[in-house]
């Protein structure tokens, strides 16, 4: 697969996530790699369900720079830390919705595991129900370099699949390509409003 056509494909998945209601108001970012050196990043502040090709900045991964001096998202430092700590990630999504925010919240340990569900076959690797499935779950912070380096900490020490949630904030999550990142973005918020359904119900 060619990277325009990542491209192209990144900007559908932008659509496909705004229909969804799952970046409202500017929130969310997206990306894409280049190569091993660069990425594309959504522009920061922009509407991310209505992006076209000309939105996305070229951001060096090592280093955060950004050649045309234009602002791609606040958030770059967490996708060039995949880019950095993944090299067969392909593609970042970061959404803000509503499963994601509460559960972050409700959640108060360090992962949200999720357990007994069909749909953890979404995710790549996985083949049964009853395995367990941590999602790592980081306290927001407004400092990014301040949270890219908790969480380069944590996966130093612990495996880190899929994604991760931020509390109160949303989820990140990433695949080989863009393709992987949509679905393992689908097959987790699914998981999330599964569970979040799951704890209300099992708290009356
Ligand atoms: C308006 S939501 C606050 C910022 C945020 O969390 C986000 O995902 C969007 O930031 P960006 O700079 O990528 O537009
Ligand atoms: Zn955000």
């Amino acid at each position: 697969m060619t990277q325009t056509s990542q491209l192209d494909q990144l900007v559908s998945a932008c659509h496909w996530i705004g229909e969804r209601g799952w970046a409202p108001a500017t929130g969310g970012n997206m990306s894409v790699r280049q190569d091993a050196e660069f990425c594309l990043l959504s522009e920061s502040g922009k509407d991310k369900g209505s992006l076209t090709r000309d939105d996305f900045i070229q951001v060096e991964i090592a280093s955060n720079r950004v050649p045309s001096g234009r602002k791609p998202s606040a958030e770059t430092g967490l996708h060039t830390l995949i880019y950095r700590l993944f090299p067969e990630a392909g593609a970042v999504l970061h959404t803000h919705t509503v499963n994601s925010t509460v559960l972050s919240r409700v959640e108060k340990g360090t992962a949200l595991e999720l357990q007994g569900y069909e749909m953890q076959k979404t995710l790549a690797g996985q083949h049964s129900h009853l395995d367990c499935v941590p999602i790592a779950l980081f306290d927001n912070d407004q400092d990014i370099d301040g949270l890219a380096k908790r969480i380069e900490q944590f996966a130093a020490q612990n495996p880190l699949r899929y994604g991760f949630l931020l509390r109160g904030h949303g989820l990140t999550c990433w695949g080989k390509d863009v393709n992987e990142a949509r679905r393992h973005l689908e097959g987790l918020e699914f998981l999330f409003q599964c569970e979040l359904q799951r704890r209300v119900l099992e708290s009356k």
